[in-house]
């Protein structure tokens, strides 16, 4: 199976090793719009494959598309990242464009291609990848919960001295750092409440901590982050690849379930060669049904960005 990757910066990058180290993919095509940094990046990759013992071919090109004719995943990490003290939604005036071209290059070459949206902000771009590619819903997958997921299981797994996979933990809502919704009250510790080992003033800092995670390594860095964002995707990859089955909160469209409809937002689906195949039900309690109305208000108002300004 071939695989696309739009964008050969740190993510685009981070997510391409990370395929080709689990050696599922026949085929990586990694694109970028800068002479030669695919192709670079490709061959260094390669060069690491009898170290790593994988099979999976990496190919760097330069803004070629017939390059990656029949594809059947692909994965927009093309863009902008933030700076220290920005947010994701300042990115928008750069990345709208920018993700709109590649989306109408991509599907012209494989129309068939299932697209994991990952340049943000993310919720936004994927309703714009959505529309403006006039796939299926069930084929435009935005990747924001599986990292925010996973981060929100590192915050709970350092204050509990555990291991982070011994916890069952999700990030719903938008990918924002006002607008994710850690659900704290239904994380387990291998399947025991983790509310019973944490006060109310632990679980608050949990919560904050996950919600500015991506800000925090932003500060850190002085760039966004790639090492978490490229597992996430790649994961997300597997599963379609594989045919998996897992469950990831990730940015889907909505036409009514959880109350909201024509929205690209985070909630838990169902990945596997369909793309997103259904929504899990999620039983909301009343304020975790404030926080999604909030977080889905906040993300439709980033929608009518792209309308006001006549890109969908
Ligand atoms: N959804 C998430 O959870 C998540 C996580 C991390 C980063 N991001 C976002 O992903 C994007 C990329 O982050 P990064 O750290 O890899 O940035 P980066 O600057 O390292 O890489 C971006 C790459 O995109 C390329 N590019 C720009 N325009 C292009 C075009 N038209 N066609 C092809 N390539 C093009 C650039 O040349 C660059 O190499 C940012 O928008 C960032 O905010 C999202
Ligand atoms: O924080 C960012 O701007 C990048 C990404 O969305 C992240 O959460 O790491």
């Amino acid at each position: 199976m071939k695989i696309t990757i739009i964008g050969a910066g740190a993510v685009g990058a981070t997510t391409a090793d990370n395929i080709a180290r689990a050696n599922f993919a026949e085929e990586v095509v990694l694109l970028d719009i800068k002479e030669g940094v695919a192709e670079g990046k490709a061959q260094d990759m390669m060069q690491t494959a009898a170290l790593l013992g994988f099979d999976t071919k990496i190919k760097g090109v330069t803004n070629d598309y017939l390059q990656t004719a029949g594809s059947s995943v692909a994965v927009i990490t093309s863009g902008i990242p933030r700076k220290p003290g920005m947010t994701r939604e300042e990115l928008i005036g750069t990345n709208a464009n920018i993700v709109k071209s590649v989306v109408e290059n991509l599907v012209k070459h494989s129309p068939e291609i299932i697209i994991l949206v990952v340049s943000n902000p993310m919720d936004t771009m994927t309703y714009l990848a959505l529309k403006s590619s006039g796939l299926p819903k069930n084929r435009i997958i935005g990747m924001g919960g599986a990292l925010d997921s996973a981060r929100f299981k590192f915050q709970l797994a350092t204050k509990l001295n555990a291991s982070p996979s011994d916890l069952n933990a999700i990030v719903i809502g938008g990918h924002g750092d006002t607008t994710m919704i850690p659900l704290i009250q239904k994380a387990t510790w291998n399947s025991i409440p983790v509310t019973q080992f944490l006060s109310e003033e632990e679980q608050a800092d949990i919560v904050k901590k996950t919600m500015v995670g991506g800000a925090t390594l932003t500060a850190l860095i002085g760039t966004s982050a790639w090492y978490a964002p490229g597992a996430a995707t790649a994961a997300m990859v597997k599963s379609i690849v594989l045919n998996e089955n897992k469950l990831f909160t990730a940015s889907v469209y909505l036409e009514g379930e959880m109350g909201e409809k024509d929205i690209n937002i985070g909630v838990p689906v169902i990945i596997n060669k369909n793309g997103w195949d259904r929504i899990v039900p999620l039983i909301l309690s009343e304020e975790e049904q404030v926080s999604f109305k909030a977080s889905s208000e906040a993300v439709r108002n980033m929608n009518t960005v792209l309308k006001d300004n006549n890109i969908i």
